[in-house]
């Protein structure tokens, strides 16, 4: 809803009131309006404020709203009023104003804004503008259909405009008000100085001040303009469609006078609306903020468990890992100890450590204050933090001895975190004197860049420390999701039934090269093959080894079975050969030298296909597309399944969250269990069965028994599964 009253003799004061962002729900909607009514027909009333209540302004439509069908007053007629209003109508912006809630205030005559000039947070000085602003519809698929694309370029012009509306970027006050979206910043109450300005602006002509009149500053090569637009989103939106449409919306504003352009904006924003794409979108919006309501089978949760202060920080290890990670805490504001027992890999750190923070520090606009990490190459250095990160070599016994010492060194009340990606957390805490603070903090390279960090409690992590481990995770900008321990956690646990399924495909006829066209049409940023050159096809060599997997000597049918169950062995046979991806210039494809980038088809590598099929007698057969994505989706989901099944994953938002955060799902899919409800769970389980019938030595390609109860449940939506998980004889 919305509170109105008269302030200051003749302001007419409209408060938008509906916690926690006054989203403009049909109630907000229907407040205003009428506030807006009462204001206009109020003789005492000479101007007008609109403002939100608790220093937010509006957090735009109500998403929630969005499934269901729409009731109470549409935003564009009610926009439309205010700007036609012909009394003054400032917006007052505190907070954040984004979608509705800016288009709303690019309906008003003015717009005013909070920003606070200087914040020095710890070591680090930010220059910090309270208010945000911007169009984020785009990333929910949509576009801003309530005259945004029409006003905003007409304001800002068209390239700014662009950029804003594509990206659904925020912006803050200051740099709001460089484009020409403000009017005017204070550091003061901003409604206060608002009224104040309303009353100063009584009585002027508003004939300037009514954006849908403007028309956009004119551009010498528009056409070349919005190609290069198209181009930019299409090759980043990898198959999004509200980018495409975004651009389109904004070239309407440039060519066509406002209401046709209004016109535009709503037939694209009804392809957009009900999309399937949408929908994942938005079902991700609110899949990110579930993940911090995290649980644990103990009955550890998000709002019972303190969280402890953490200021004081060590990494043990400066490899790659533990290079990121010191700057990911150095970012959060943290003084840090790293460490690092072999002296050259420290003098690299302490060059390599200063020019990443450095970057970071330009690129986010922030100063940062070197003095935060204090380099050592001795363990003895830690003996006063509050928490450790150990990130050296993934290797057990190392870990193991690490973890004795450190729980001699440490502080008794030390949080003892291990960046795994793997192994047993709760057999390193039993290393320890107080397994209780031990959990694992699996970060995903580069540490200090990607947004995901696994938090994986052990049996006897206590919920002090997940709590603390899921905080700082927050503090450093990721997005923390708590999960079970087990083999490879949840995303590499997943990732291994997708590798071992790309794998598989080329043993019986594909390429590198059509499983990954595959993946990367359906929207991942690489696939399968590109990802393992990039990331080093050693890396998972070592630990196939270390499992006694990676035996290259065994002949004839034992050469492709392990455990009794179906085993390539071509990643390892790669490796023998030295090619372990970029690095060595060879791979899955070829690169112009080691370090390369660019993938090239490698004839080497078809041959030695070809070979590797006759000696095993394999007959290649024609592969599609489709079973390449059926292939290695639907394995990867229904592991995904048997992780919720055991607990490993309190939901199918952790999953979702942890795929696009961590191995580039594409978003506008909304994750793997997402795209599994989309598909339908009864296909899923339907092609599952029928590839465990083609392969019946792959015993995950059976359908897991969350999976099939969840079908003989009728298939219930996505955020009626938990029921399912938690009561083992629902019928819903
Ligand atoms: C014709 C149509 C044209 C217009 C289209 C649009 O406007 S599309 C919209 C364009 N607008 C956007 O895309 C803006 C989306 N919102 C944001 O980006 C952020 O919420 C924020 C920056 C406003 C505040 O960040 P913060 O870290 O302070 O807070 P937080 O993020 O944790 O949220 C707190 C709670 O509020 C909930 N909630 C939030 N917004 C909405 C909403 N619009 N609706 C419903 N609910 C919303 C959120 O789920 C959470 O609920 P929970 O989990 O507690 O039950």
């Amino acid at each position: 809803m919305a509170q109105y009253r008269r302030v200051s003799g003749s302001v007419g004061l409209i408060t938008l009131q509906n916690p926690p962002v006054n989203a403009l729900s049909a109630s907000v909607r229907q407040g205003i309006v009428d506030s807006v009514k009462r204001a206009l027909g109020d003789q005492k009333v000479k101007s007008v404020v609109i403002c939100g209540q608790n220093g937010v302004f509006c957090g735009g439509a109500d998403i929630r709203e969005f499934g269901r069908q729409m009731s109470g007053p549409p935003l564009v007629p009610m926009i439309h009023d205010i700007e036609a209003a012909n009394k003054p109508v400032v917006a007052a912006i505190e907070g954040s104003a984004l979608g509705g809630g800016l288009e709303l205030a690019l309906g008003c005559h003015y717009r005013i804004s909070h920003s606070k000039a200087v914040v020095y947070h710890c070591f680090i000085m930010t220059m910090s503008d309270q208010a945000k602003l911007g169009l984020p519809e785009v990333t929910l698929g949509l576009l801003p259909a309530a005259g945004g694309t029409q006003r905003l370029p007409r304001l800002i012009g068209v390239p700014a405009a662009l950029n804003l509306i594509t990206t659904g970027r925020h912006v803050t006050a200051a740099e709001a008000l460089q484009l020409g979206i403000l009017d005017h910043v204070t550091e003061h109450n901003t409604v206060d100085v608002a009224v104040k300005f309303a009353l100063s602006v009584t009585g002027e002509s508003l004939d300037g001040r009514r954006i849908s009149s403007f028309s956009c500053a004119p551009l010498s090569d528009l056409d070349s303009l919005f190609e290069e637009a198209m181009l930019k989103v299409r090759s980043a939106a990898r198959g999004a469609i509200a980018p495409v449409a975004c651009v389109q919306a904004v070239r309407a504003a440039a060519t066509l006078p406002y209401a046709q352009g209004m016109e535009r904006e709503k037939e694209l924003m009804a392809t957009l609306f009900h999309s399937g794409q949408a929908r994942a979108l938005q079902y991700f919006f609110f899949a990110q903020r579930a993940v911090g309501r995290w649980s644990t089978p103990s009955g550890a949760r998000w709002d019972t468990s303190q969280p402890r202060p953490v200021r004081k920080a060590a990494v043990i290890g400066l490899g790659t890992m533990g290079r990121g990670i010191t700057v990911a805490l150095a970012q959060a504001g943290l003084s840090v100890v790293a460490v690092e027992t072999h002296a050259k890999q420290l003098m690299e750190a302490t060059k390599a450590v200063p020019s990443m923070l450095k970057r970071g520090a330009v690129r986010g606009g922030t100063t940062i204050e070197p003095d935060s990490i204090t380099y050592s190459q001795n363990l003895q250095a830690v003996a006063d933090v509050d928490l450790v990160i150990e990130a050296v070599f993934e290797d057990m016994a190392l870990k193991e001895k690490v973890f004795q010492q450190l729980s001699i060194i440490c502080k008794p009340d030390t949080l003892l975190c291990t960046n795994t990606s793997s192994l047993d957390v709760d057999h390193l805490a039993s290393q320890t004197r107080h397994p209780e603070l031990v959990v694992g903090m699996h970060f995903f390279a580069p540490a200090h860049v990607m947004k995901l960090l696994e938090v994986v409690y052990g049996r006897r992590s206590s919920p002090a420390a997940v709590a603390t481990a899921m905080q700082l995770g927050k503090k450093m900008g990721k997005v923390s999701v708590a999960v079970g321990n087990c083999r490879g956690f949840a995303g590499n646990r997943m990732l291994k039934r997708y590798l071992e399924q790309a794998f598989f495909l080329l043993e019986e006829g594909a390429t590198p090269e059509l499983v990954d066209r595959a993946l990367e049409e359906f929207g991942f940023p690489m696939g399968v093959f590109r990802m393992s050159d990039l990331s080093g096809l050693d890396v998972g060599w070592r630990v196939r080894k270390a499992d006694g997997l990676a035996d290259t000597s065994l002949t004839g049918t034992s050469a492709r079975v392990r455990q009794g169950c179906r085993y390539s062995p071509l990643g390892d046979l790669l490796c023998e050969h030295g090619r372990f991806g970029q690095k060595t210039g060879r791979g899955w494809y070829q690169y112009d030298k080691p370090g390369g980038r660019v993938a090239k088809s490698d004839p080497w590598l078809h041959n030695f296909l070809d070979e590797y099929r006759a000696r095993h007698g394999l007959v290649p057969r024609c592969i599609d597309q489709q079973e390449v994505l059926e292939r290695c989706l639907f394995v990867l989901i229904n592991e995904g399944f048997q992780i919720l099944e055991e607990g490993i994953a309190a939901g199918p938002e952790d999953i979702d969250a942890i795929y696009v955060f961590g191995y580039g799902w594409p978003r506008h899919r909304g994750g793997p269990m997402f795209y599994a409800d989309m598909v339908g769970l009864e296909r899923v389980v339907e092609r599952l069965e029928r590839y465990h019938q083609a392969h019946p030595d792959v015993p995950y390609l059976q359908p897991s028994g969350l999976l099939r109860r969840l079908v003989a449940n009728g298939s219930p939506p996505i955020h009626k599964w938990r029921n399912v998980i938690k009561n083992r004889n629902s019928q819903l």
